[in-house]
């Protein structure tokens, strides 16, 4: 794969994240080899595979927390490192755990969220003092504002950190297993929220397991079949 540099009038429009030739090494034990894909605005990358194959691995090395690895991450058609202030601007990471603070209401996650961020965020039509109540009431936590996270179910406490995908505009979301621990309704909204932010044109890489309804926008990867060195499949048809 090729990437051209950004400067290079001829190529307007480089793909949002690219990988070039991502190999990762733990415990003596390739993860993976030699990856190549890229991610264009308006599309939803899937990343399958068994427990230990580098899923997580792979979206810690997406999102810049982990750089233990060979190969090149490209942010609009720059390396990460080099363009690493405005990918920061533009990413969106939720992990495996909710990563919510048990002490805190669901609000005060919220804005203690919109304070390391560093930024006023705001929901759509919704001034910034109330939009962490909107982020809430989208995610069904309307009447919990005030709760403390560690009295709210598991499901409720997923659903603080999905606010964040209201509160916080991103282009690119980087989620591990956001479906995890949402009930029915739940994921039927979340997956037409994640379609919606494709359908604005940002894009998402995620883990899980969950099977889209509509399943347009999607491409996958399988990791895991790689053990050899072989490159783990990119499945370009719609799952
Ligand atoms: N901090 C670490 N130090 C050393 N090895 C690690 C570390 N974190 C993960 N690993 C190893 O890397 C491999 C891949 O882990 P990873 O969490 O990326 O897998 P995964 O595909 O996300 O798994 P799961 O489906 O169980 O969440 C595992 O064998 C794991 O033991």
């Amino acid at each position: 794969m090729s990437i051209q540099p950004a400067t290079d009038a001829a190529y307007s429009a480089p793909p949002l994240l690219a990988v070039e030739a991502l190999s990762c090494e733990r415990d003596e034990r390739w993860l993976f080899r030699e990856l190549d894909f890229m991610l264009s605005g308006g599309e939803i990358l899937q990343i399958e595979g068994p427990n230990g194959s580098g899923k997580t691995t792979l979206l810690k090395i997406l999102s810049g927390q982990f750089n233990d690895h060979e190969g090149e991450v490209y942010w609009r058609g720059q390396p990460v490192s080099r363009a690493r202030g405005d990918f920061l601007a533009s990413l969106l990471y939720l992990g495996h755990q909710p990563g919510i603070k048990g002490a805190l209401t669901a609000l005060e996650n919220l804005a203690w969220y919109q304070a390391l961020g560093g930024v006023v965020d705001r929901v759509a039509g919704v001034d910034s003092v109330n939009a962490p109540w909107a982020a809430l009431a989208a995610v069904g936590l309307a009447g919990f504002e005030d709760v403390p996270a560690q009295q709210l179910s598991a499901g409720q406490q997923r659903r603080i950190a999905l606010a964040r995908l209201h509160l916080t505009p991103r282009a690119l979301w980087v989620l591990d297993e956001p479906f995890t621990a949402i009930d029915i309704e739940g994921v039927a909204a979340l997956e037409q929220l994640l379609l919606a932010h494709a359908e604005r044109g940002g894009s998402v890489v995620m883990t899980t397991h969950h099977r889209f309804s509509d399943p347009s926008r999607l491409r996958r990867i399988q990791l895991g079949g790689n053990v050899d060195g072989q490159r783990p499949a990119l499945d370009e048809e719609s799952a």
